[in-house]
């Protein structure tokens, strides 16, 4: 019936099919469809893909409206258009006054916040949405980019995206992206997150000869999906990999994904919680256009990234800036500096690889003390940005 119902959705919504990633394995067409929920009745059905699409749309003319099934299969951007023409009519907009309202539930007119998100419908991504936004109007976007971009031109009020895992490691695209854009953290999310294999019905086990799923979903199985000889295969989200399985009625080829994909696609839950470690946490970062004002009446994180001179115990000193105070780091990440990665040395014997650091640590920026800190940390990094100051989540729950 799920299939049924895709099948029905991409017909009459051809036009907002998104394109295969071409690193993938899969050799299919749609990566990502719109996909309509027959029990629920809180979300519109639209994606938002990339700006060249969105260039596209606009010259066509082409936009949303009703589908064939009455239901408000709207494209976001045939939305966006009448707003992008207001605001290049308008005069240039004031900054805006920071806002510490960003864990509320609307924005200043009263409105539900919308925020964007990477995937499809029940990819675990919406799920941290909805937990940091509960009743949020949850927008899904077809890569990492298009979130930071639908926050950037005003389509979404926030954007919820993936940064570590507690068994897979650190999201590298979102660490270069944070970089890329300018928008500011303003809160973070953990998940717990929790890996079932799915089939379409009458399928068992035995009969599965690879699976799909989301790079960072297939390495939290691996212990499973090795015992289990399964060939793995990369898609763009958990959510679409159970899609794709549903659509095609694929009889050898499973999906890693959660149980409320299952329900939406129609598929069956073969084995639950398959993940290699029960405790498997999904640290997502909110990020927003305005910073919000840093507090010191609950847990702050802050969130930097700075470079350094190449020398012995430059990043020694660095860190010690924080230890000197007191200030506990969370989490370090080293990226290559993608505009300048090489580094010749004084003599020009020898060439370096040269990093980007970014540093977590508990501390609110309206503390003296990890004021002190950054300052101290100025006089000789290369290169300083705060990425955000923002209340450390302390629950993980789903
Ligand atoms: O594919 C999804 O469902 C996602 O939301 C993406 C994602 C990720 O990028 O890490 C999010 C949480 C899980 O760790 C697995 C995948």
């Amino acid at each position: 019936m799920a299939a049924a119902a895709a099948a029905a959705s991409i017909n009459t919504l051809s036009h907002q099919i998104t394109t295969v990633n071409p690193n993938h394995k899969i050799n299919s067409k749609p990566s990502a469809v719109i996909f309509h929920n027959p029990h629920s009745k809180r979300r519109r059905n639209f994606i938002i893909s990339s700006s060249s699409d969105h260039k596209n749309n606009q010259s066509n003319g082409f936009g949303g409206g009703k589908g064939s099934n009455g239901n408000d299969n709207i494209n976001i951007n045939a939305k966006a258009i009448p707003l992008l023409r207001f605001l290049d009519d308008s005069p240039p907009l004031l900054p805006r006054p920071l806002s510490s309202s960003y864990l509320s539930n609307s924005v200043s007119d009263g409105s539900r916040v919308r925020v964007a998100y990477q995937g499809i419908r029940g990819a675990y991504s919406e799920s941290a949405a909805e937990k940091a936004y509960p009743n949020c109007e949850a927008v899904p976007c077809e890569q990492f980019d298009t979130a930071f971009e639908a926050v950037e031109r005003w389509l979404v009020d926030r954007a919820v995206l993936p940064i570590e895992n507690s068994l897979g490691g650190s999201i590298h695209r979102n660490y270069d992206l944070l970089l890329r854009h300018r928008l500011h953290i303003v809160g973070e999310v953990k998940l717990a997150v929790r890996h079932c294999l799915l089939a379409n019905p009458g399928v068992k086990v035995e009969d599965l000869n690879r699976v799909l799923s989301h790079p960072q979903a297939l390495a939290q199985c691996e212990n499973t999906l090795t015992r289990l000889g399964l060939v793995r295969e990369a898609v763009d989200d958990t959510a679409g990999a159970a899609m794709h399985v549903a659509f095609h009625k694929l009889k050898d080829a499973g999906a890693v994904a959660s149980s409320d994909a299952a329900s939406i696609y129609g598929l069956n839950i073969l084995a639950q919680d398959i993940q290699d470690d029960s405790d498997n946490v999904t640290r997502f970062l909110i990020l927003a256009r305005e910073p919000i004002i840093p507090g010191t009446d609950r847990v702050f994180k802050t969130s930097i990234v700075f470079s350094l001179e190449e020398g012995p115990g430059v990043l020694f000193k660095s860190l010690a800036v924080f230890a000197l105070r007191k200030i506990n780091l969370t989490k370090i990440e080293s990226r290559p500096l993608r505009k300048q990665p090489l580094r010749a040395s004084d003599d020009n014997s020898n060439r370096y690889f040269d990093y980007l650091f970014y540093v977590d640590f508990e501390a609110s920026m309206a503390d003296q003390n990890a004021q002190n800190a950054l300052r101290h940390l100025n006089e000789f990094a290369t290169f300083l940005r705060v990425l955000g100051s923002y209340p450390a989540d302390a629950r993980t729950d789903t």
